[in-house]
């Protein structure tokens, strides 16, 4: 009899760039399950649907992908176990045969429009712009809309037949690059590969203390931390009675330490000892 398949979930259709990252990772020896929305990719984990998952973090030019920090401030969402990184060159997709004068709206993953904010506004100033899922799901949304067209990879003209690129390497900054979150349900679920030295970790911190007047800063919190930040993000607290009472995530790198995960253990110790509340998010 045959193990069952290790699934790996992202966020689809086939020729996103979330779908390139993982296969990058995991190749062809796993299944993929597409999910709609980033936040389907953390849900699929955390309900062990899929084994793993795959979401962006984070991009050289356009900066965090806040809904990947909005599902990381739940509980119990999963445990990041790895990072990819991808360069990424965008296209703009259409119907084949639709002209550049025809094109009246183009759509894509918020990120994707951010990345490629300064050739919009140069080459179609007066085009609307539409949020899509995915650059994928926009590709595949252009089909039916012959006055759209769609910033996604050149995959996409291969997977969604009837499309054609039109323009190619249209992000703002040559250099353009995405990052990777790879998670698992707990610190501990099967990965297949998985790293044997450990350099990075991911932290939730915030402040348990809700009485304004007593609430540690985060200048505090980090003091207390005395650990090499590599990467500092912040989002509202959404349960907080006050308002403006954020919860930050920290990535923290190792330094030539040989007892990483000890440091990590006593620096969250003291985090805690000075008003803070902290969680490990993740350890790759
Ligand atoms: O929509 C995609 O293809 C994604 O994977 C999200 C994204 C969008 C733009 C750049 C990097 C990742």
């Amino acid at each position: 009899m045959q193990d069952k398949p290790f699934v790996v979930a992202f966020l689809g259709p086939l020729g996103t760039y979330s779908h390139q990252a993982a296969y990058d990772r995991f190749g062809s020896s796993v299944h993929y399950r597409e999910c709609r929305t980033i936040t389907d990719v953390f849900n699929a984990v955390a309900s062990k649907a899929a084994h793993a998952g795959v979401v962006p973090q984070e991009n050289s030019t356009f900066g965090s992908v806040i809904e990947t920090y909005d599902a990381l401030r739940e509980q119990g969402v999963g445990f990041i176990r790895g990072e990819v990184v991808l360069e990424v060159q965008h296209c703009l997709l259409v119907r084949r045969g639709v002209k550049r004068e025809d094109i009246q709206c183009i759509k894509s993953h918020e990120q994707a429009l951010g990345q490629c904010r300064g050739f919009l506004a140069q080459n179609f100033p007066s085009a609307s712009l539409e949020k899509m899922a995915s650059t994928a799901a926009a590709a595949e949304a252009v089909l039916t809309s012959p006055n759209c067209a769609a910033i996604c990879s050149r995959l996409c003209a291969t997977v969604f037949e009837g499309l054609e690129i039109l323009f190619k390497g249209i992000q703002d900054r040559n250099s353009n690059f995405t990052r990777f979150y790879v998670l698992t349900a707990t610190q501990d679920s099967e990965l297949p590969c998985p790293a044997t030295t450990h350099t990075r970790c991911l932290i939730r911190l915030s402040s348990r203390r809700e009485n304004v007047s007593d609430r540690p800063a985060i200048s505090q919190l980090l003091a207390a931390l005395n650990m090499h930040v590599s990467r500092l993000d912040r989002r509202p607290q959404l349960e907080s009675p006050v308002p403006f009472h954020d919860v930050y995530f920290a990535e923290l790198e190792r330094g030539d330490s040989t007892s990483w995960t000890l440091d990590i253990e006593h620096a969250i110790e003291r985090v805690q000892a000075s008003g803070g509340q902290v969680e490990l998010l993740g350890i790759w």
